[in-house]
């Protein structure tokens, strides 16, 4: 099925990523093998489908039907046993048999958690918010989470008293561990979607192996610790948790049929549209699709042109409804996914790898994988961490091709011939041997703990540990870089779930009279962005916004839009808005935020003081936590970085792009086919001497040497 022409029409205009014509057909085969042992092809489960497959032709089903349905319900009591009598157990089983669901609802009705409670981690915020909702369901809460099942993401709790199931994404659990070592409010902790490796899991691993054995030692309540995936390389993780027993569970819902296409093609944005249209065309309209890319910009981009596309009266097929998922979205937005499209009408949804893992999107038939991911990594050798557009591993395909078929039979379509796919990576390289540690090593050392002495499943390299402390020493959070606890600076750092930089600023605000604005700009950087630029209309975006431009570049420029949208009428913000291209979500979680740090700042009897016009105050203060984010102008509109000299540009969506300031202070560099700045703060060349007098001892400046 599927390998008929696509037949779109014209596009219309469209800019940048977007292509100028109609997308050329990909064809596909279905000649790949099946996959070898976790997604099985056959048909054998295919009772559960009607002999179209159009789900929604299926006859409805209760919620507890539905549970008992899923693999895992005829295992359940073995697993309970199993449970019972491991205190670690890695459970394997396929996408969708129902492990993240069910299981911690299993062990709470057993009450093998007796008086503790159950953690369930997840690497996102969305898995971890969807699941709780879909459990809260399940549990008869309706859609009251926050009684039995609850959830914690960074700055949302939604738990009560009665919270027993707590799904919780991994950095928030590894932030409990900071204030409760031996993690006493759990005695079931479930890693869920262990083979992503993520950094935080990581350092999970190692913490809760760490907790299970001194509880034990001190005759503590037992810590119950359970590794679940569909994908991993067992025998690496029963090794590193002391040759622990694992259990596969067999069985899936409903087959996921795989495609793969013919011959490669190297512009998998066009390819995903053209395969979206040629499902589109001939599949039935509540049949959802659900593509794989990499970023926002590359989503937003393919987003317009599908609904571009499906308005051409050429375009054969239903009324399409385009949501769009990545990271740079509050929550509400991301979990809007979630509602069902209306009736006749086709939903597509177009993600980063955020909705790869745990995450059931209800409706989802087909699945249109671009084989690609944008991975952080760090390089110690030039301090920069970069996203950069990579393969994905054969584990990510996998995981992505079990996001169909979990409602019903479903279709994955590869936009990589099998081939391609055989060369990929089998697993992803550990988050922790490609990323910036310093956030971690301080998390460890308020643990008492020393990243070089730390248990990891595997080790992160040298140089980035010792970049990390360097950082940490630079930062004052340490007095020497093997220094085995935090300075009483290092120990107020560690109370924010901020980047220690940002941390710092905050902590330093007091000292140049200026924690209210050191708030906004610190809760502005750690929500997403409050700018829109739509494709179409960014001339006209930067116009309006002019007026809040600031010579001092884009941290100063955000603070005065958060200024002027607080000075707006409550019952005029929308418009205003609107008016702006603010995005007012963001620039709302921005706020609740902004809330948050301010009642640690409360209880650590900071003062709120403000520097009003002041800006030198609030431009120096954040040099107290960015003095390692230095470039400096080199020659026309080139900058090098003080830290490891690195060539750099000002990225255009910069405030101070096409000036050409002598120095700035960044937030973050972003490389695409250049290396640019992001987040940027002109600064005085002696304002570094002063404030951070032993970095600039070992990196030179060509203003202060004069060269
Ligand atoms: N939000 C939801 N809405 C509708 N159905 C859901 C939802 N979440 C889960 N389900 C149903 O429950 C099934 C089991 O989901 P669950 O997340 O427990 O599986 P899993 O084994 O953990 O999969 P994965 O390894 O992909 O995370 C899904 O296949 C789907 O049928």
């Amino acid at each position: 099925m599927m390998d008929s022409k696509y037949n779109a029409g014209t596009s219309g205009q469209v800019s940048k990523f977007q292509m100028k014509m109609k997308p050329t057909p990909i064809i596909f085969s279905k000649t790949g093998p099946p996959s070898p042992k976790k997604i099985k092809l056959s048909n054998e489960n295919q009772k559960h489908t009607t002999s179209n497959g159009n789900f929604n032709n299926r006859p409805k089903i209760s919620i507890q039907e539905h549970r008992r349905k899923l693999p895992v319900f005829g295992k359940r009591n073995k697993l309970l046993e199993l449970i019972k009598n491991h205190n670690t157990l890695i459970i394997l089983g396929e996408t969708g048999s129902g492990k993240t669901t069910q299981i911690p609802q299993y062990i709470y009705s057993a009450r093998l958690q007796e008086n503790g409670k159950i953690a369930v981690t997840q690497p996102r915020r969305v898995a971890a918010i969807s699941v709780a909702m879909r459990v809260a369901q399940e549990h008869g809460q309706g859609l009251q989470v926050g009684d039995v099942v609850g959830y914690a993401v960074r700055f949302e709790d939604v738990t009560s008293q009665k919270t027993k199931i707590k799904f919780l994404t991994d950095g928030m659990l590894l932030r409990e561990a900071m204030f409760d070592r031996l993690l006493m409010e759990y005695t079931v902790v479930i890693l869920d979607e262990a083979h992503e490796r993520t950094l935080h899991t990581d350092v999970l691993f190692g913490i809760v192996k760490r907790a299970q054995k001194i509880r034990e030692d001190r005759n503590l309540a037992p810590l119950k610790i359970l590794i679940m995936s569909a994908t991993m390389d067992v025998d690496h993780f029963s090794r590193y948790f002391n040759n622990c027993k694992a259990v596969y569970l067999e069985g899936r819902t409903y087959p996921v049929n795989i495609y793969y296409t013919i011959k490669p093609h190297d512009d998998y944005q066009t390819s995903c549209v053209a395969t979206f249209f040629k499902i589109h065309k001939e599949a039935p309209p509540d049949h959802d699709v659900l593509i794989f890319l990499t970023g926002q910009e590359e989503i937003e981009a393919c987003a317009h042109q599908i609904r571009l596309l499906s308005k051409d009266p050429d375009v054969q097929g239903p009324t399409v409804k385009v949501c769009t998922l990545y990271a740079a979205q509050p929550s509400s937005q991301q979990l809007s996914v979630f509602q069902p499209a209306p009736a006749n009408t086709r939903k597509v949804v177009i993600s980063t790898n955020i909705a790869e893992t745990s995450v059931t999107i209800p409706g989802i038939k087909y699945v249109i994988d671009s084989g690609m991911v944008k991975a952080r990594s760090f390089h110690s050798s030039t301090g920069l961490e970069l996203l950069k557009t990579q393969k994905i591993s054969q584990e990510q395909a996998w995981q992505r091709a079990g996001r169909a078929g979990r409602d019903s039979e479903g279709y994955c379509y590869r936009l990589y011939t099998r081939s391609q796919f055989e060369l990929m990576r089998k697993s992803n390289v550990p988050e922790i041997q490609r990323a910036n540690l310093t956030t971690v090593a301080l998390q460890l050392l308020a643990l008492g703990i020393h990243s070089v002495n730390f248990d990891f499943m595997d080790k992160p390299q040298k140089d980035a540990v010792l970049a990390a402390f360097e950082q940490l020493k630079m930062l004052g959070a340490v007095d020497n870089i093997m220094a085995n606890g935090l300075t009483s600076l290092g120990k107020k750092i560690a109370k924010f779930p901020l980047d220690p930089r940002f941390s710092k600023i905050i902590l330093s605000a007091h000292q140049y009279g200026c924690l209210e604005e050191a708030l906004t700009v610190i809760s502005l950087l750690s929500s997403e962005s409050i700018l829109l630029n739509p494709p179409n209309r960014r001339e006209q975006a930067r116009n309006v916004r002019q007026k809040f431009c600031s010579a001092y570049g884009d941290h100063i420029t955000h603070l005065n839009i958060y200024r002027e949208f607080n000075n707006v009428g409550q019952s005029n913000k929308r418009n205003w808005c609107h008016e702006h291209f603010v995005n007012m979500r963001n620039i709302l979680h921005a706020r609740e935020i902004r809330n948050q740090l301010e009642e640690i700042c409360k209880k650590a009897d900071m003062t709120l003081t403000s520097c009003g016009s002041q800006m030198d105050q609030l431009r120096k203060c954040l040099v107290t936590g960015l003095f390692m984010n230095v470039a400096e102008l080199v020659r026309d509109k080139q900058y090098i970085t003080l830290d490891k000299k690195q060539a750099v540009l000002i990225h255009p969506s910069s405030s101070l792009h096409g000036q050409q300031p002598g120095l700035v202070i960044f937030t973050e560099v972003v490389q695409t086919s250049k290396c640019y700045l992001r987040g940027l703060t002109t600064i005085e060349s002696d304002w570094l001497s002063e404030i951070a007098p032993e970095y600039l001892k070992n990196h030179h400046m060509k203003v202060t040497n004069g060269s």
